[in-house]
């Protein structure tokens, strides 16, 4: 089965060419002005270009307004809305049908429990990405480079689709892919060499990860 590869984040061209090139099937845009990763409506509707075709642009919001989602959708046509927030099932449903667009519910977790939060989603949310709790003190809601236990993921309704994310990187993949089986991943900060600014030779080495894991699963 593929394997959904989301590189979010992005705000070169260079890092945004590294992500295309390795294979993403996905490419987020980070919309929360305190993000180092913070892009441009505008700015990322002139990168997206170079994904039309190849990977789908994903727009990360965190509690946006209607009129700030307005000039995200009309700046950079995003394929897909990822909803970082406290957004209930009422909103997602609300802007699917705003924006006739898929949305992807992120939802932080620590322990199985936290899972149960998927519920209210389902026929709602088109697709999960289940990330880590922000560290205490973190601004960010997500972006925090923190992974969580992926083992209460054997816990989760095999049809529900999700990214598995926070902090992923090349030297953990291998083991996050065995344990978690996920249909989808999304790294950020483990292919940065520092806050905000992406690396194409690590996003180029995570890949590879991605690839040496696949290929010894198949073995
Ligand atoms: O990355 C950010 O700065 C960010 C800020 C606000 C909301 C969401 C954000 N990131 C969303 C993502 O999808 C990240 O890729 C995800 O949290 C994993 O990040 P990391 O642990 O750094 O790989």
């Amino acid at each position: 089965m593929a394997l959904d590869i989301k590189i979010c984040g992005l705000k070169t061209d260079g890092a945004l060419a590294a992500a295309l090139a390795g294979g993403a099937s996905h490419v987020g845009f980070i919309f929360f002005a305190k993000s180092p990763r913070y892009v441009e409506p505008a700015e990322a509707g002139r990168l997206r270009e170079a994904a039309r075709g190849k990977a789908k642009a994903v727009a990360v919001t965190v509690d946006a307004s209607d009129a700030f989602l307005d000039e995200i959708v009309a700046a950079m046509q995003p394929d897909m809305l990822q909803l970082h927030g406290s957004e209930t099932p009422d909103r997602v449903a609300e802007l699917k049908a705003r924006y006739n667009l898929p949305a992807m519910k992120a939802l932080s977790v620590s322990e199985a429990a936290d899972l149960e939060r998927v519920k209210p989603f389902i026929g709602i949310a088109d697709h999960f990405l289940f990330d880590a709790k922000p560290p205490k003190g973190s601004e960010l809601p997500g972006g925090n480079g923190v992974a969580f236990d992926w083992h209460i993921l054997a816990g989760l309704d095999a049809g529900v689709d999700y990214m598995l994310s926070g902090g992923l990187n090349a030297a953990n993949i291998g083991d996050a892919l065995r344990l978690a089986n996920p249909p989808g991943i999304d790294i950020s900060s483990g292919v940065e060499s520092a806050p905000g600014v992406k690396d194409p030779a690590l996003i180029e080495l995570f890949f590879r990860a991605v690839r040496a894991a696949r290929d010894n699963r198949a073995a």
